[in-house]
């Protein structure tokens, strides 16, 4: 394991941002950090930096207890979202300064250099300021300088963040090809659930100062530990008491299933190849359903209609923080 955190507890004056924290996260991978706002997402990430100091638990880096380590005797190299350049200094020379701060020889800062500025692409614009690029080629800029004193991990907090959907995109792509490239052990914070499914080998959710889950991207997705974490990472509707994903409601014409919900059709919306639909159950809940347009057709489907639905069978359902099915 390259990164061990155990009994992690961080409060703020009475405000308990980190409650018993444990996590394991191998060599090598790249881990995200989702959660909502306010969650604790940023405290653990800078409590593993060394730029935060826990109230008590341990935090060990590739075997050596960091728990008392300062930042700079850690070996990590992080990027914030306003990351700090300096402003008068090409990219180049950004990129360099934690090699000439630590006097390595002139040939091999020019030569790691060189490496790094390719492998973020941006061989060409080694010699302007940081100014004349834009926001991702600064972000990347960013990566190659924390990668360029070779830390044992990139700690990477909302690192895209305030950029444009479509570069953040870009950029997100290009993180899960750099680190499949260098395979440096990568923790990200990120709110966007997205993100952390299209990019993290794990995902770690972190929920009220507590981990929710860990789990693979399709761990998570499909077999959710609780009703927050099936809510936070895709869509969900509730149904009857349960909590499930809409395109798991079965909708059928008759009420030929024992435990089928009545209910109308009040909006019925065709998206592109899908047909999403709201439908009122006698009792006064909002159901979400999504269905192909083929099958809504079949069926016939309109507003107004009058349906019985239940879940469809082996679907996922969570009931009450608990799995049930
Ligand atoms: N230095 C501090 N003093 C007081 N409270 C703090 C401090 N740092 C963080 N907090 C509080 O601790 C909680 C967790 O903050 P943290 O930044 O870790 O959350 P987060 O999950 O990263 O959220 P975000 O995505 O908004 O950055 C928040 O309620 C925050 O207000």
């Amino acid at each position: 394991m390259s990164i061990e955190v155990s009994g992690l507890n961080k409060s703020f004056g009475d405000f308990v941002a980190l409650d018993d924290v444990n996590v394991s996260l191998p060599t090598g991978q790249l881990t995200a950090l989702l959660g909502p706002s306010g969650g604790g997402k940023s405290t653990l990430l800078r409590i593993i930096a060394g730029l935060e100091k826990a109230d008590s638990g341990a935090v060990t880096i590739e075997g050596v207890d960091a728990t008392h380590l300062p930042a700079q005797k850690r070996n990590v190299g992080f990027v914030f979202q306003h990351y700090a350049v300096f402003k008068h200094m090409t990219v180049a020379k950004n990129v360099a300064f934690g090699l000439e701060i630590r006097k390595r020889p002139k040939a091999e800062v020019t030569r790691r250099v060189d490496e790094l500025l390719e492998l973020v692409h941006l061989s060409q614009f080694g010699h302007r300021l940081p100014s004349q690029l834009s926001g991702g080629q600064r972000q990347r800029m960013a990566l190659a300088r924390a990668l360029a004193v070779e830390p044992t991990v990139l700690l990477l907090d909302e690192p895209f963040g305030a950029l444009d959907a479509k570069v953040r995109r870009e950029l997100r792509d290009w993180l899960r090809r750099l680190h499949d490239e260098v395979h440096v052990t990568t923790v990200f914070v990120t709110h966007d659930q997205e993100e952390a499914l299209e990019v993290a080998d794990e995902i770690v959710v972190i929920n009220e100062g507590r981990v929710e889950q860990v789990g693979t991207p399709d761990q998570l997705y499909d077999e959710p530990a609780n009703d927050f974490v099936m809510s936070f990472l895709g869509e969900v509707t509730h149904l009857g008491g349960v909590t499930l994903r809409p395109h798991d409601v079965d909708v059928s014409l008759a009420s030929s299933t024992a435990g089928a919900v009545e209910a109308t059709i009040t909006r019925l919306l065709r998206v592109g190849f899908e047909v999403r639909i709201t439908a009122r159950t006698v009792t006064g809940e909002d159901v979400a359903v999504v269905m192909t347009r083929t099958h809504a057709r079949a069926l016939g489907l309109a507003e107004g209609a009058r349906v019985w639905l239940t879940p469809t069978p082996g679907a996922k359902v969570v009931r009450r923080m608990e799995l049930v099915g």
